[in-house]
């Protein structure tokens, strides 16, 4: 009997020191599962293949922004702990070319959390084959939703 008032004063003290963290920094929690830099998460790392190039021999600007979709999209479901979809890409822009060979890192950063929907920027790093020196290439902003099985929007936390 006289354990409950301690007990319920030990779990009030402590809803008074833990404020509710806000869905933007449970969200990043759920979604930093990569190696964090100041880029962002590295989500994925590849290598610029000869199957990429259009015909002037440089890397396709589609297969860039289906790399940096995939990025995206990996956070998007980490972060939702579901299904999602692109909605919108905002503000993508080519810095630099890609060679063939140059290794390809995207990094991921959850830059908002709404009720169904979640931004990430995504940036894109070129870093030629036999040299030390990285550059970025690509950033864009990517908005997916979250889904449910029938394909609607549905809440990206459930509390
Ligand atoms: C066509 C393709 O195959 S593209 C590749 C894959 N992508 C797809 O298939 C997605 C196709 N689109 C869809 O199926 C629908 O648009 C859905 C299911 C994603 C959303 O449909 P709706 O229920 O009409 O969405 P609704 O208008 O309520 O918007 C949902 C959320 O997305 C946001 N949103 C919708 N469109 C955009 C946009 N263009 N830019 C930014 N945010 C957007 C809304 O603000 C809302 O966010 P919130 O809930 O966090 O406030």
């Amino acid at each position: 009997m006289l354990r409950r008032p301690a007990a319920a004063a030990r779990r009030s003290q402590c809803s008074m020191s833990h404020a509710p963290k806000d869905i933007l920094t449970r969200g990043q929690e759920r979604g930093s599962h990569g190696r964090q830099q100041d880029e962002g998460v590295l989500v994925i790392r590849t290598i610029a293949m000869p199957a990429d190039t259009n015909p002037s021999g440089d890397i396709f600007g589609g297969w860039l922004m289906s790399q940096m979709d995939l990025a995206a999209g990996n956070m998007a479901g980490r972060v939702s702990q579901g299904r999602c979809a692109t909605v919108s890409v905002e503000a993508l822009q080519f810095l630099r070319p890609v060679k063939v060979g140059d290794e390809v890192t995207l990094y991921a950063t959850l830059r908002k959390v709404g009720r169904t929907s979640m931004r990430i920027h995504v940036d894109a790093w070129g870093r030629p084959r036999y040299s030390d020196k990285a550059a970025k290439v690509t950033d864009a902003d990517f908005v997916f939703v979250a889904l449910d099985e029938e394909g609607n929007a549905r809440p990206v936390f459930d509390t």
